[in-house]
């Protein structure tokens, strides 16, 4: 069949009347060479995403396949061609109606549109009788092929980073789906990653293959189409198997929140102890999705999910990924024999340790600012520490302690990240008292003190005395922070406010012991001992 022509008059006709004939709906598939690559019987007469794998195509192209159905009446594409349509990425979907005497009627045809701000699927072209189509195959589908390009180019240029659809399936209410996703757009954001939509399905037994079920996976699709979304995130862990069916039936960018975590912290590592960290807990995560022929790993290209071990290295075989993984757990090691030796001296100085822990954004860097007089970044993002700061603190009536501040903590925090984090929380041993900062004005309070809870738990941390501050108090009214402070008994505070900090530090002086400062302190390498700007007010 000629590249220009949709179909060829003598196939129309003979498909036409074998369809008078049988009674029933005839599909062919038709590449763009012109080859008929399936013929389709029936009311459906569609074809499956399964027997499309081998035409994979990017994610804004299209199949270079055209689905052309008869219709025994003349009846217009129907939602579900329209679905197909988008979902297949056909380059072309047509119903051609079939008149008494078996011969083709109308033909109606309908293409893809780039992404546009109607969020506009697709176009329905004009009905015309089959003889009078007009229709140079070839040029269209040239000139939709570069539209779709342009818009996928211009959308990048535009955006700068990435942008996804979130979906969370799970067995919970949608209002709890609903929470976990907003946390999930704000981990997305602190990537980078600009949010385009979110999908929650309420999930039962029988959703293994995909998550969630085949009919919302549609959904995704569509929407990730008509917004223009590279990527989808999970806010459930994937098994591998589940995260190479999706991609390979979506034909986009899948990760889920394992991925977006570890991306984050790949970017926020400075520190070599950090980038080691990221990379052993990355190459954990990886290793048991290793494909046998790497595919899943390649499709995942550039950008989000990718970030750290380069697409080579992830593309070796296992074993080099684990020699990795053996090295790179023996620099750990290292690490951890030098922060014995930090620590050693400290212990020898005697000075207590008063450690902030917290879900992450509550305020911790923020806090060790305004009590220490220090500048270490603090930002609203998610996961803005991953290093531990130590500083000395001198409180009125010769207490002095030593303030850290360290890496936050979130809800089901990846168990290869708290692996791989061990030395930075194995720090957290040396504590003798933990400030844990709640942020008060986070609309999950209660989840997010539990989370850390469990944390503290899971590292065997809960027996180390803890102080709780309520955060950001400067948000609530004067009572609700009353009412919050009761309930928790802790004490509210509003970190940038130094003003605000002082029944904090009474409450504190109480719990320290008194330590004479000796004399040669002062030389300790890590810092000099910052005198509390607040206590010579008082
Ligand atoms: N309104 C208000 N904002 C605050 C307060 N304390 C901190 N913030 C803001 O909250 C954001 C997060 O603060 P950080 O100190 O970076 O929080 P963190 O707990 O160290 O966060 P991670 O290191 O990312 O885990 C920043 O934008 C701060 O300016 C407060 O008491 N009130
Ligand atoms: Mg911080």
């Amino acid at each position: 069949m000629p590249s220009s022509l949709v179909i060829t008059a003598e196939l129309a006709r003979t498909t036409c009347q074998l369809t008078r004939e049988i009674r029933r709906p005839i599909g062919l598939l038709i590449t763009r060479r012109g080859v008929v690559e399936q013929v389709l019987v029936g009311a459906g007469c569609a074809p499956t995403f399964e027997s499309l794998v081998k035409f994979r195509v990017g994610s804004h192209a299209l199949r270079g396949l055209r689905l052309i159905r008869t219709h025994l009446h003349d009846d217009p594409l129907s939602q579900d061609d329209l679905t197909h349509l988008a979902l297949l990425r056909l380059d072309l979907i047509g119903v051609l109606g079939v008149d008494e005497t078996g011969e083709p009627s109308l033909l109606h045809l309908a293409h893809l549109l780039p992404p546009n701000q109607q969020g506009e699927v697709c176009r329905l072209l004009k009905p015309v009788p089959f003889h009078d189509l007009d229709l140079q195959l070839d040029v269209f589908l040239h000139g939709l092929d570069s539209d779709l390009q342009r818009a996928d180019s211009t959308h990048d240029v535009a955006g700068g980073s990435e942008s996804a659809i979130l979906v969370s399936a799970a067995p919970r209410s949608h209002a709890e789906q609903e929470e976990h996703l907003e946390e999930l757009k704000e981990l997305a954001e602190s990537a980078g990653v600009r949010v385009l939509d979110r999908i929650a399905q309420r999930t039962h037994e029988g959703f293994e293959r995909y998550l969630l079920g085949k009919g919302k996976l549609k959904e995704v699709v569509m929407r990730a189409l008509q917004k223009g979304a590279d990527l989808v995130i999970f806010d459930q862990d994937l098994a591998p198997a589940q995260a190479r069916a999706i991609s390979e039936v979506t034909d986009l960018k899948v990760i889920d929140r394992t991925q977006l975590i570890l991306d984050i912290f790949a970017r926020r590592a400075h520190t070599r102890e950090g980038k080691v960290q990221v990379e052993l807990a990355q190459l954990r995560y990886l290793l048991p999705r290793l494909s046998g022929h790497g595919t899943s790993l390649s499709r995942l290209g550039g950008g989000i999910g990718s970030r750290g071990p380069g697409e080579t290295k992830l593309e070796t075989d296992r074993r080099r990924i684990r020699d990795r993984i053996a090295h790179l757990e023996r620099e750990i090691d290292d690490v951890a024999r030098h922060q014995d030796q930090r620590r050693s001296r400290r212990v020898r100085q005697g000075l207590p340790i008063l450690s902030i822990v917290g879900y992450t954004n509550a305020g911790k860097s923020t806090l060790l600012n305004s009590l220490t007089h220090s500048q270490i970044p603090a930002q609203d993002r998610l996961f803005e520490t991953l290093d531990t700061t130590s500083r000395r603190l001198r409180f009125p009536h010769d207490r002095e302690v030593i303030v850290t501040d360290t890496v936050g903590f979130i809800r089901d925090l990846p168990k290869d990240l708290v692996g791989a984090f061990r030395t930075t929380l194995d720090e957290l041993r040396d504590a003798d008292l933990l400030l844990h900062v709640v942020d008060a004005s986070a609309p999950n309070v209660d989840q997010q003190i539990t989370a850390v809870e469990t944390v503290l738990q899971s590292l065997n941390l809960d027996t180390i005395p803890r102080v709780m501050v309520l955060n950001k108090c400067d948000r609530l009214s004067a009572h609700e922070a009353g009412v919050l402070c009761e309930r928790y008994h802790a004490i509210g505070i509003s970190a940038p406010n130094r003003e605000t900090l002082r029944p904090l530090i009474a409450h504190l002086e109480t719990l320290l012991p008194a330590v004479p400062t000796l004399p040669g302190q002062e030389e300790d390498p890590d810092q000099p001992p910052q005198d509390l700007a607040l206590a010579s007010h008082s």
